[in-house]
Formats: structure tokens, sequence, C-alpha cells
């Protein structure tokens, strides 16, 4: 992992030398080409044509000036990420709330809050942050406790005018299985990218076990996270190589792989495979079919033993003899797990613990699916429309 940073580091950094030298040598030509058309305007003052040149180039030598400044913009952000002088944003809020609700008394937040030098107070906080992240043990908690969304506000970045999510409230219990369906565009995709942390709430907040999610570091929570959607992300190496993917900073033994494909129902197509474990994907997993694919991640997502887990649509797009084998993986893996299942196909949820129906950046209806029959609304209809044979 660090390996690839390391390399993607190296590529970055020649790509941003290599617009340093591509801006240097643009501005040494537009410099030169300027003092050039200086020079003939100077010569043939009274030619227009010539003017015109003269302002092409002044023009190119401004463009040139800004693109110089993205690309030491871009080294500067570089730099910042690899020194990890970063502040975490999520971490600096939930420090801000602490100190304002004044819930927090010790020396280090003294000394924070005394003006001191940026750099001693950047050391404070880091200090507080770390002390953060080591108390709240997030797999823990994540184990033991529900997952709440508290009445959630969500806009994206691109458009802040536009509310996606409004005033959202779901609690998914520990350990069960909750159905989130609705309607295309009610904000389904949305909620697992506030799950997963893609994205914080704009108001609102999510919690587990009691504790808001912005007070976890970030890496820590994707740990105790677990995405299975319906194309996984396969890399273009072996079988065994995109399972052990999993745990990225650990080794994996040979042995715990082959567990996590036999109980993901990936083993026995594997190995007849003609270099078994050791046969490569294809770009983009492109050797293997949909259904393989997805017992891949689902392996993937057994050896991970993340307790939260999210489900986006996982069965769909399938034969019905693979969404047999891949329903079997699936629920093998949520067993014990605090999971969230998006299912267009109604026939896939109706098992579940509960179901929440999203609809206009809210959830509408909340039950198991004999209630939501019963209550024949929204839910009984989509049931209807899809004109499913349930019992
Ligand atoms: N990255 C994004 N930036 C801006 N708007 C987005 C983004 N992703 C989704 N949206 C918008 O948010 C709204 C909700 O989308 P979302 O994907 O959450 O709905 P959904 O219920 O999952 O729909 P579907 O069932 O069709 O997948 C849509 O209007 C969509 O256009």
């Amino acid at each position: 992992m660090f390996m690839n940073l390391l390399a993607l580091y190296k590529r970055s950094t020649v790509n941003v030398f290599k617009a340093h030298g591509l801006v240097q040598a643009s501005i040494a030509d537009s410099v030169t080409e300027s003092f050039s058309a200086i020079r003939t305007v100077r010569s043939f003052s009274g030619e227009k044509r010539q003017m015109s040149v003269f302002a092409r180039q002044v023009q190119g030598l401004v463009n040139t000036f800004g693109d110089l400044r993205a690309a030491f913009a871009a080294t500067e952000r570089i730099n910042s990420v690899l020194s990890d002088s970063e502040i975490d944003e999520a971490l600096a809020y939930s420090l801000d709330k602490d100190m304002k609700q004044k819930k927090v008394h010790d020396e280090t937040l003294e000394l924070y809050l005394e003006s001191g030098s940026n750099e001693k107070k950047q050391s404070t906080k880091t200090r507080y942050m770390s002390t953060l992240k080591f108390d709240s043990s997030v797999r823990n908690l994540a184990e033991t406790g529900d997952i709440c969304l508290e009445d959630v506000d969500f806009s994206y970045p691109v458009r802040p005018d536009v509310e996606i999510l409004r005033g959202l409230s779901l609690n998914l219990k520990c350990g069960t299985v909750t159905a989130l369906v609705g309607p295309s565009g009610a904000g389904k995709s949305t909620i697992v990218q506030l799950l997963a942390r893609f994205y914080e709430p704009t108001r609102g907040r999510i919690t587990v076990a009691g504790e808001d999610l912005r007070t976890f570091d970030k890496s820590e929570w994707a740990r105790v996270v677990s995405i299975v959607n319906q194309e996984p992300v396969l890399f273009s190496v072996s079988v065994g190589e995109n399972i052990a993917y999993a745990l990225p900073d650990e080794y994996v033994s040979k042995d715990d792989v082959i567990k996590a494909a036999k109980a993901a129902n990936a083993h026995e197509f594997i190995i007849s495979m003609p270099q078994g474990y050791d046969t490569l994907v294809g770009e983009r997993g492109g050797l293997l079919s949909g259904g393989q694919r997805q017992r891949i991640a689902i392996a993937r997502a057994l050896l991970k033993n993340a307790p939260i887990l999210i489900l986006d649509e996982a069965t769909s797009a399938l034969d019905t003899v693979s969404e047999r084998l891949v329903q079997e993986a699936l629920d093998h893996l949520m067993k014990g797990r605090t999971t969230l299942v998006i299912a267009h196909r109604l026939s896939t949820v109706q098992n579940a613990d509960q179901i929440a129906l999203c609809s206009d950046g809210k959830i509408a209806e909340l039950g198991t699916h004999l209630e939501l029959l019963e209550r024949k609304g929204q839910y009984a209809s989509l049931v209807d429309t899809q004109r499913l044979a349930f019992e």
C-alpha cells in the first residue's frame, strides 16, 4: 500500500516537475516571442497586424503565469498530504464542538485556547485528536451499537442549493438487516455515501453507539464498513491477491483467502481456473463473469470482517443460478452484521428485519414487509407495481 502511494507520489511529482519544465519553456518562448514582436512592432510601427501579434504574445505570457501558479499550488497540495500536515476537518469539527460545549477540561485544551504560536496550536490539536482516535475504539462501538441518522439534511457540494436529504432519520439496529427501498432519485445511494463518509451531513448527525461519526478518523471508519455493490472494483492482479486486498496493511495467509472464498461460494470456480488462486483476472476483472466478480467481492468483505455492511444493488443483473450462489454468499456475509441493503427488486428484501421507504429525501414508511403491506401506502403500491408474487 505504502509502495503504491510512494509510486503515485513519484508519478505526481514527476508530472508537476514536467509541468514546471513545460511552463518554464513556455515562458521562455513567450518572452522571446514577445521581445521579437516588440522589435517587429518598433521597426514596423505603422502596421496593425504586428500590433495584434504583440497583443497575443502578451496574453500568452499572462496565461503562462496562470499555469505556473496552478503548478505551484499542485506541488504544495501534494507536499501537504505527504507531510501529514493537513487538518482532518471531521476531527477539527468535533474538537471545536467539545471546546464550545466545555465538556472537555484539560490542560492540553487550555494550551490550545491560549493564543500561542500556530505551530504550538497545531501540535496540541494533533495530540488531542490522536487521543480522541485512540479512546474512541471505533470497531468496538460499531460491533455493539446502533447506527443512527439523526435529522440529516444533505446537499452535494456541487449543487449546494438542492437539498437531497431533508431531515432524514433512520435507526440501523446493531446486527440486523435494514432494507432501503424507494423510487429512483429518492436519495438511497446518497445515504450510502454519507454512511461511508464520502461526504458529511450538511445538518444533523450520524452516530454509532451514540458517538458522532465525525469524531472518528475516516481511515479508521473505513476499516469497519464494507460496501459490496453491483460493480465491484477488481484489480488487474491474481484472484487470490484481489481477495487479500481486503486487508491491505496486514499479512493474509493463503488459508484465510481460501476460507473466505469457500464461504463466498467462489472456491469451486477459482480452482477450476488454469492457475487457481494465481489466475490473473484481467483489467477490472474483465476475465470473470459478473457473478464471479461479485463473489470475489463478497469473499473480500468476509475476509475484512467489518461489523457494518452495505449492499448496494448487489444481486441485480445476474442470471438465476448466479443470483442464487451470490445470495447464499450474501446471507453468510450478513450474519451478525449491521446491514443496509439497497435493492430495487422488492422480492430480495422482504425478509429484512425492517424496510425503510425513502421518498423525497426522507424516510416516509418504516416497518416489516407485512406491516408495510397492511399500511397500503407507497411501499404497498411499489410492490403492486412490480407485480411480485408475495405470500
Ligand atoms: N455526486 C452528486 N452530485 C450532485 N448530485 C448528485 C450526486 N449524486 C446524486 N445526485 C443527485 O441526488 C439525488 C438523489 O440521488 P441518489 O443516487 O441518492 O438516488 P437513489 O434513490 O439512489 O436513485 P437510484 O435508485 O436511481 O439509484 C438525485 O437527484 C441525483 O441527481
